[in-house]
């Protein structure tokens, strides 16, 4: 194993209680290596010892033994192959080759003790938790002890053991199924303090490193010492990696990288990278960037060797259904390909700051009254039902007068409520919103309001929404729409990229830039896109918001009574059930005493407090038989 020989110093210690493996001066990355090794000399020394007084006993029985236990053979042959030196020194001072070994009793009794090591662990039958028990973000004990092992003593099981473990690492997620077992069988374990130099500007890189805890940062100067002055160093966390590249290439380190917190790594050394072929693993993920590239229109006239230029600037990063891959794109450093699946451009609308939302606010908070809004929508009980059909069936000419009586006291509980106010305002009817209505005076609704440009709108009111405005499918880029465009000209809202299950390629825009060529300008400024502007999508929003509530109403209006129990069970409290109106705003309660119950999801805003976020409005609304009378019975379509 070799060591990560680039760190200068580290300027503060580590502290004393730290878990096992704690480096703690500059020197130990150098010597990390030689120590695994000494430690594995001490054991050998150990083994050598009891060799003599086995000798004979052993011998013998050997070969019968050796194809029983093919396995172990395998195991002990990678304990004398790594040992051969110090074998060579203390024992012969010769040269000696794998037969004669097995000739003397040392390898029965290292075979000994490799089995009843075994024995042991198999024979345990309890599930010692402490295996997996770290301190909170620190890397497990159990995968630190297979990180202390040479790659040859790792067991299959231990190697599927870090796998799993490692998938909370995206960097290592990134990576094919065969590199990240290739990867679990090399890597090692180191942690540093605050100011440890990792990798420095312009020496050659030995090893790449994940992060699985803590921040380090990236600095152009050679000793870091910058990373602590900037107010807005470059940043990376726990699931980053960082080098990787210079252990293909025989290039220099482009950046240094310093530690701004006590941080642990999963090192990979050159030595082990090819000895145990992960290049040629790397090779494979780098062809299938080749190949997808190869199959873009975009570089279509590009040579292999420049298309390859292309392929060392970026890795695949994998994104599950739902994981957000950029919280804004337009200000992101980066432009990134869908080499597979799919993603979906966001925008958070402020609706607040939209005209249409205001007037339509107001629109429905109109058909507010001192009543509960919700009984005009509730069904009539079983008695009105009964009244009501007794008023239709008394013939008109002949009871007109008991008729209007009956009505009047069959609508007397229903108070006020909307649907007696539209009967007798004589409004006919709209389309979407209901009847015009008039400008009413905000300060009539007891409710908080804030200032808005447009006038005063209910503090609850004031939400947001994610707007979905565009599907990006394999093949196509997310941050190219407006790369020719002069800055002045750029759309430059924030829009989010969230994966629908996706693999993307992300580079660089600068380094994209030095690589294009004008034709492939030419290809860009064709595929120019203008997203929709934030009232454009607000209205929509609106509409199909209307449209949503008008459909859920008809259909419960539809389905309800037939779907009715002929009798009500026992149902259990509601207290505390998860309420399915979730992320949805209810107009409805908004000047009443008690608040909605819904969950409440903020989202962050540039410069801007959270916006309170909602997925849909119910609002005041007419009763949908008034809105289409042919619906008039519930439950039956005339
Ligand atoms: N702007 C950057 N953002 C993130 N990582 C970087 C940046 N610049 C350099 N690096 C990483 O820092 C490493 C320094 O050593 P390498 O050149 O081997 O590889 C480099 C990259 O992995």
């Amino acid at each position: 194993m070799s060591s990560a020989p680039e760190g200068p110093e580290a300027e503060s210690q580590l502290p004393e209680a730290a878990p096992p493996s704690v480096s703690e001066s500059s020197q130990e990355v150098d010597v990390t290596g030689e120590r695994r090794r000494s430690q594995l000399g001490v054991r050998w020394a150990f083994l050598h010892e009891g060799s003599s007084q086995h000798q004979l006993k052993e011998s013998e029985s050997e070969e019968e033994r050796e194809e029983d236990e093919p396995e172990e053979e395998e195991e002990l042959r990678g304990v004398f192959i790594h040992f051969g030196p110090q074998v060579k020194k203390s024992v012969h001072h010769k040269e000696m080759d794998w037969s004669k070994l097995k000739k003397l009793g040392l390898y029965r009794l290292t075979k000994d003790i490799i089995v009843m090591i075994r024995k042991r662990k198999q024979g345990r039958i309890t599930f010692d938790t402490m295996d997996f028990v770290a301190e909170e973000g620190h890397l497990p004990p159990r995968a630190i002890q297979i990180m202390q092992k040479l790659p040859s003593w790792r067991t299959e099981p231990e190697i599927q053991a870090l796998y799993n473990l490692l998938q909370v690492l995206n960097s290592y997620r990134n990576y094919s199924e065969p590199l990240q077992l290739l990867l679990a069988r090399v890597m090692r374990f180191e942690r540093f303090g605050r100011r440890r130099v990792m990798v420095k500007k312009g020496q050659r890189g030995n090893s790449f490193y994940f992060i699985y805890m803590g921040t380090v940062a990236v600095t152009e100067d050679e000793d870091g010492s910058s990373a602590f002055l900037d107010p807005h160093p470059t940043l990376l966390h726990k699931g980053d990696c960082f080098g990787e590249l210079d252990l293909m290439s025989p290039s220099v380190r482009r950046a240094t990288v310093v530690c701004m917190e006590e941080t642990e790594f999963l090192v990979v050394d050159r030595e082990d990278f090819f000895a145990n072929k992960l290049d040629q693993e790397f090779q494979k993920d780098a062809q299938h960037r080749f190949e997808f590239f190869r199959k873009m229109d975009l570089f279509e006239s590009w040579s292999d060797e420049k298309l390859w230029k292309l392929v060392t600037l970026g890795k695949v990063e994998k994104f599950s259904y739902g994981q957000l891959v950029l919280k804004d794109f337009i200000e992101s450093p980066s432009i990134m390909f869908v080499c597979k699946g799919s993603c979906e451009v966001l925008r958070l609308i402020d609706l607040g700051t939209s005209p249409f939302y205001y007037k339509w606010i107001w629109q429905h908070l109109e058909l507010i009254d001192d009543t509960s809004l919700k009984t005009h929508l509730n069904e009539p009980s079983p008695v009105e039902r009964f009244k009501e059909f007794q008023i239709k069936s008394y013939p008109v000419q002949d009871f007109s007068t008991l008729k209007l009586k009956h009505l009047q006291k069959a609508w007397e509980p229903q108070g006020s409520s909307f649907s007696r106010r539209i009967k007798t305002s004589g409004n006919t009817l709209p389309k979407t919103l209901g009847p015009k209505i008039k400008s009413r005076h905000p300060h009539s609704l007891k409710c908080p309001m804030i200032n808005t440009e447009y006038g005063e709108l209910p503090e609850e009111a004031a939400v947001g929404t994610y707007i979905k405005i565009h599907t990006v499918e394999e093949g196509e880029t997310v941050g190219l729409h407006q790369i020719l465009l002069p800055e002045n000209q750029r759309d430059m809202r924030p829009l989010v990229l969230v994966s629908l299950g996706a693999e993307v390629i992300r580079i660089r825009r600068e380094k994209f830039w030095e690589l294009i060529d004008s034709e492939v300008k030419e290809k860009l400024y064709r595929f120019q896109i203008k997203y929709p502007s934030d009232e454009d999508m607000c209205q929509k929003f609106l509409q199909e918001n209307s449209w949503n509530i008008f459909r859920k109403d008809l259909m419960r209006l539809l389905l309800k009574p037939r779907q009715r129990p002929p009798f009500i069970p026992i149902r259990p409290k509601k207290k505390g059930i998860y309420n399915p109106k979730s992320l949805v705003l209810d107009l409805c309660s908004l000047d009443k005493e008690t608040k909605p119950c819904y969950p409440i999801f903020m989202a962050p805003q540039k410069y801007l407090p959270p916006l309170r976020i909602v997925q849909a409005i119910t609002a005041p609304r007419y009763k949908i038989q008034e809105l289409l009378p042919q619906y008039k019975n519930a439950g039956v379509l005339v």
